[in-house]
């Protein structure tokens, strides 16, 4: 089983294919070399190993198996608490839309009273039972007037002493309905209405009267049974929409950097990230901050434990500096180091994180011939520690003359693959590099 095992590799910016489905077998303890002219898409490749870039399609197998944040429960129970939010805020707003639709299609039919003359409290109490015998519906405001509403809007307000036409707004619509959804008959034959307060505001008078307010009263329950059955659907709906979609996107994000490394694979980059005004020796402590387990106070108090543990990893990111002998500048910022040593420093930061796997983005850029003999002999001194090396190379010499493998990219895709004497005799790679013209 290969140690690194990258399938149909596709990685997608927009309209842009920067890599097509590309496959890339690295075996443990080999040293494998990706090439290609400027664009070919190897950094892009790189990116999608250590998790910058999602893969659009295509599998990254690591020692067997996809390098991602594990499913556990906090994983679920999070995706169900957004999914319950979920449904909980559809519901209320399912709510809200039965109160519209009720306002809306369920509205009470028309009537209006136009006369400028007072009314006593007789006439309006007989105004208002015609109104709700004549098929419509009845809304007691808290002041003490009644209130008759009309499909279209219109309303009658009266009080004892002056008696108006105006023009209902349309939550004084809905107030007339939930005003009636509190009614409770009392009476069974001869039909009284209360309103929840117990205040008896109608009682009918005849059979078509109590027919009409049955029926008003089943349209109650029926809507009030509609308005449950939405609310119902729409917590159901709302709590699977937000689980699933939580899950969707935590998916997505499985694959991140802080994971691959803690999966084995370390890199470094075309471009030098060290971090400048630190010392050398720190740059490559950070690189080992998961292996140092002490507390904030431990470390205020500097116990006998934490010395030790401290002195302990000085020591390893010592022994990794000699390893690339910039051990002499243990002490100096790393901005201070020349350009060729602080690409070693990055070495030896990300082989700090102890990985199985180490990607290198063009190490020997911006080296002269003696300091990348140099750096070939640290990289394989690096592979005979144990650690597998993927690296983006355009220093040919390097890569034919430490490379187990070589892979070549052009415009995204894989157009060879073998040993260095195997890609040096391929046409397709030598027009590749050269162009179709010198090749021919
Ligand atoms: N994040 C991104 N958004 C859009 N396009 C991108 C992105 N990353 C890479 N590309 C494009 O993908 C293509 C491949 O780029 P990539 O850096 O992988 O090539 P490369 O082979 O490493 O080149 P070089 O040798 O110059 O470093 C290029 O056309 C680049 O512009």
């Amino acid at each position: 089983m290969p140690l690194l095992s990258v399938k149909d590799l596709t990685m997608r910016f927009g309209g842009l294919t920067a890599v097509k489905d590309v496959d890339i077998d690295v075996e443990a303890g080999q040293i494998v070399s990706v090439i290609g002219p400027n664009g070919a898409g190897k950094t892009t490749v790189f990116n999608a190993i250590t998790g910058i870039y999602e893969p659009t399609s295509g599998t990254i197998e690591f020692a067997g198996r996809e390098l991602v944040r594990p499913l556990n429960l906090r994983v679920i129970a999070s995706c169900a608490a957004i999914g319950i939010l979920t449904g909980t805020m559809l519901m209320l707003a399912a709510s809200n839309i039965d109160q519209l639709w009720k306002a809306a299609v369920k509205r009470p039919m028309v009537i209006a009273y136009d006369t400028k003359e007072p009314l006593t409290t007789g006439q309006m109490l007989r105004g208002a039972r015609e109104y709700l015998a004549g098929d419509l519906a009845l809304n007691r405001l808290r002041s003490g007037r009644w209130t008759i509403i009309s499909a279209d809007g219109s309303i009658t307000l009266g009080t004892e002493k002056n008696y108006e036409l105006a023009l209902a707004r349309r939550d004084l619509v809905r107030r007339a309905i939930d005003d009636l959804d509190s009614l409770q008959v009392v009476q069974a034959d001869k039909l009284e209405l209360q309103l929840a307060t117990g205040e008896t505001i109608y009682s009918a008078e005849n059979e078509a009267q109590i027919d009409f307010f049955r029926k008003q009263l089943s349209d109650i329950a029926a809507r009030a049974t509609a308005a449950s059955f939405w609310q119902i659907g729409a917590m159901f709906l709302g709590t699977i929409l937000g689980a699933a979609g939580t899950y969707v996107v935590w998916n997505r994000s499985r694959r991140v950097p802080e994971v691959i490394s803690h999966g084995g694979i370390a890199r470094t980059f075309q471009n030098i990230r060290l971090f400048p005004h630190m010392t050398v020796l720190e740059n490559v402590l950070i690189g080992m901050d998961r292996k140092f387990s002490s507390n904030v106070l431990a470390m205020m108090l500097q116990l006998p434990f934490t010395r030790q543990a401290q002195k302990n990893l000085c020591g390893q990111a010592t022994e990794l500096l000699k390893l690339l002998d910039i051990d002499s500048h243990r002490d100096d910022l790393a901005k201070n180091l020349p350009y060729g040593k602080q690409r070693r420093l990055e070495i030896a930061r990300a082989l700090a994180t102890e990985p199985k796997l180490l990607l290198l983005d063009e190490p020997a850029a911006g080296m002269n011939p003696s300091e990348s003999d140099d750096l070939m002999q640290m990289i394989r001194k690096i592979r005979d520690r144990g650690v597998t090396i993927v690296l983006i190379e355009h220093h040919m010499k390097l890569v034919m003359d430490i490379s187990d493998r070589i892979h070549v990219l052009e415009y995204g895709q894989k157009i060879a693959e073998g040993t260095p004497k195997e890609v040096r005799e391929n046409p397709r790679v030598i027009e590749a590099y050269l162009g179709k013209d010198e090749v021919s």
